[in-house]
């Protein structure tokens, strides 16, 4: 396994965030986490790309507990779009996806011809290229979101963590992410949402409820109408895409507005 959480606990003022959370994320694989607001989801990333420190437990990348690496050293390795990126300084969108070499680069040294060569291809990548020049502060957030995914890119990393990346993007952008996602050979951790994004990009699946891992499968097994109601209160009908045969959900409108 290349990422696997280990009994994996945060408290935070005396409640458990979460709570001895297993999971194993193989090489290549993308494995989606979902859950209720405030299950834990983003907790259990940020323990990941270590914005937050375990109370217990660990998060293992192949097999060595990260604490056991220099920050710089696991940056190398995972990359994050996180939720908590709204600080950013009046920087160009070159200069902030530039600032995903950082953990590959001492001291002030300029990024070299190959590292720059990075930069434009993950910027044309996400479509962003036409704003190399432009304040990221001046984005649009599903813009915003998609200069930061170049970022993480240009960190080469071998895991790519998450927090909800299709947050405001539109739907075109939506499915380039998830395509782009399912070819590129990379690890994937990723909190979600949309279930029925989960369910055509995912390999696995973990379910969060109340900071306790309920259920993890493919989405087959996982996204059933069943375990659906129990953990989201949702009813919904289960299809087959009549030409991908993906599994798909359809919320019940009707019955979710009844009781
Ligand atoms: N530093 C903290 N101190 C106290 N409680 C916290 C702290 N950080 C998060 N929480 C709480 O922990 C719970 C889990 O939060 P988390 O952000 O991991 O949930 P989530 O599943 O990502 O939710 P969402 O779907 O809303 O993004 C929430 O109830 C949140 O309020």
């Amino acid at each position: 396994m290349i990422l696997s959480l280990r009994a994996l606990s945060v408290e935070r003022a005396g409640r458990a965030l979460i709570e001895r959370l297993d999971l194993d994320v193989g090489d290549g694989q993308i494995a989606g986490v979902i859950g209720p607001n405030g299950s834990g989801k983003s907790t259990a990333l940020r323990c990941v790309y270590r914005a937050l420190r375990p109370t217990s437990g660990a998060v293992l990348l192949e097999g060595a507990d990260l604490t056991s690496l220099k920050l710089r050293e696991s940056a190398r390795s995972i990359a994050a779009l996180t939720q908590d990126a709204h600080a950013e300084l009046d920087f160009t969108v070159e200069e902030v996806v530039g600032l995903g070499r950082a953990p590959h680069v001492r001291g002030n040294r300029p990024l070299d011809a190959r590292e720059r060569e990075l930069c434009r291809a993950a910027m044309r990548r996400m479509d962003v290229a036409h704003l190399a020049d432009r304040s990221v502060l001046t984005l649009s957030g599903g813009e915003r979101q998609r200069v930061l995914v170049a970022r993480a890119l240009v960190q080469e990393p071998r895991v790519l963590v998450l927090d909800e990346p299709t947050n405001h993007l539109d739907v075109r952008h939506q499915i380039a992410l998830l395509s782009f996602l399912r070819g590129c050979g990379l690890t994937v951790l990723a909190a979600l949402h949309d279930l029925n994004l989960a369910a055509a990009v995912c390999d696995r699946i973990a379910v969060l409820r109340a900071g306790r891992l309920v259920a993890t499968g493919t989405p087959a097994e996982v996204l059933t109408p069943e375990l659906i109601r129990d953990v989201f209160g949702v009813e919904v009908t289960v299809v087959e895409h009549p030409r991908t045969g993906a599994r798909q959900l359809l919320y019940d409108l009707d019955e979710g507005t009844r009781s």
